[in-house]
């Protein structure tokens, strides 16, 4: 069994990382925090020391994800059965549980060679998070966000995803199948899966995507704080990807920017959160209720 409680971090390569401490800082409003590599960038959003990791390299794109569980047994259940299922798996060494500030870690890859990496006992810190624009976070059993990720074959995404990781089903979106390379009158399915209470911590897109991300969400408290956020995208020049919205099957109010690394940002708020118990997974109709002109990215 694995029981991956939320999305805990996220890493990003980048070939310049100072548009990553402006866009991050400044747009985002996320805390630049000291960490343990001098040539990372590290971010917190609430009191865990690292949210969110951006390291030197040649590409802009997502290069891991990092998914947490509980504890020290939940992360060998989870290793006995990811070799159950034949998954090639990864031991942290030293140095990456070091600088990641985790106690324990696996990576793998998924079949579309999405990086995932599982782990636990992860630092917290004594500091209060004080953000520069007072903007609070929506975090704590619902994770950091939720991330959307490339994949080529979207009825194997779903089996490993479900069968494999253990998320579950929250809502599903039908594609036309020749937008992604599938024969005319076919149908593509976009996913929504959930680990927490958060509608969707993982999502997946059936199109292929060099940065490895379409996007990462990070929710926010107030509608205030979404609204202030999109007036520092003008002020600091950042791309909109997506006027404001508000989606139908999480009932966010959101933005997408366009951020350093690639793949878009969802900044929202007043996500829907569901009790597993009760939960009927739906197909939704529309991609939102009103707003989110993706046409915008366009230009
Ligand atoms: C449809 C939807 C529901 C909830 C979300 O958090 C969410 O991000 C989305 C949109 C997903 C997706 C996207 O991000 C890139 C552009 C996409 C592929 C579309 O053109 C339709 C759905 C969009
Ligand atoms: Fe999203």
């Amino acid at each position: 069994m694995i029981d991956i409680k939320s999305l805990g971090y996220v890493r990003v390569e980048s070939t310049d990382l100072e548009q990553w401490r402006q866009f991050a800082g400044k747009v985002l409003g996320l805390v630049e925090w000291r960490g343990t590599d001098p040539e990372h960038l590290y971010f917190r959003m609430d009191e865990v020391s690292q949210r969110l990791v951006v390291e030197p390299g040649q590409q802009d794109r997502l290069a891991a994800m990092g998914w947490e569980v509980a504890d020290h047994r939940a992360l060998s259940a989870a290793v006995d059965h990811l070799k159950h299922h034949g998954v090639d798996l990864h031991e942290a060494t030293p140095e990456e549980l070091t600088e990641r500030r985790v106690e324990g870690m696996v990576r793998f890859e998924d079949p579309f060679e999405n990086v995932f990496e599982l782990f636990h006992g992860a630092t917290y810190e004594s500091r209060p998070l004080v953000t520069p624009y007072a903007n609070r976070f929506v975090t704590g059993e619902q994770g950091l966000g939720h991330i959307v990720v490339p994949v080529t074959d979207d009825e194997e995404a779903l089996r490993f995803y479900a069968e494999v990781l253990g998320f579950r089903l929250r809502d599903s979106m039908r594609m036309p199948g020749e937008l992604v390379g599938k024969e005319p009158g076919s149908t593509a399915w976009l996913r929504f899966l959930g680990c927490n209470p958060r509608h969707h911590s993982l999502a997946f897109l059936p199109m292929p995507n060099p940065s490895k991300c379409v996007h990462i969400m990070v929710e926010v408290e107030e509608l205030d704080d979404v609204g202030r956020a999109l007036e520092r995208v003008r002020k600091h020049g950042a791309r909109l990807s997506a006027t404001l919205g508000r989606h139908m099957n999480d009932q966010m109010v959101s933005f997408y920017v366009k951020s350093p690394g690639g793949f878009d940002v969802e900044y929202g708020t007043e996500g829907l959160t569901v009790d597993d118990e009760k939960w009927v997974a739906r197909e939704s109709t529309a991609v939102s209720y009103w707003g989110h002109d993706f046409s915008v990215g366009a230009h």
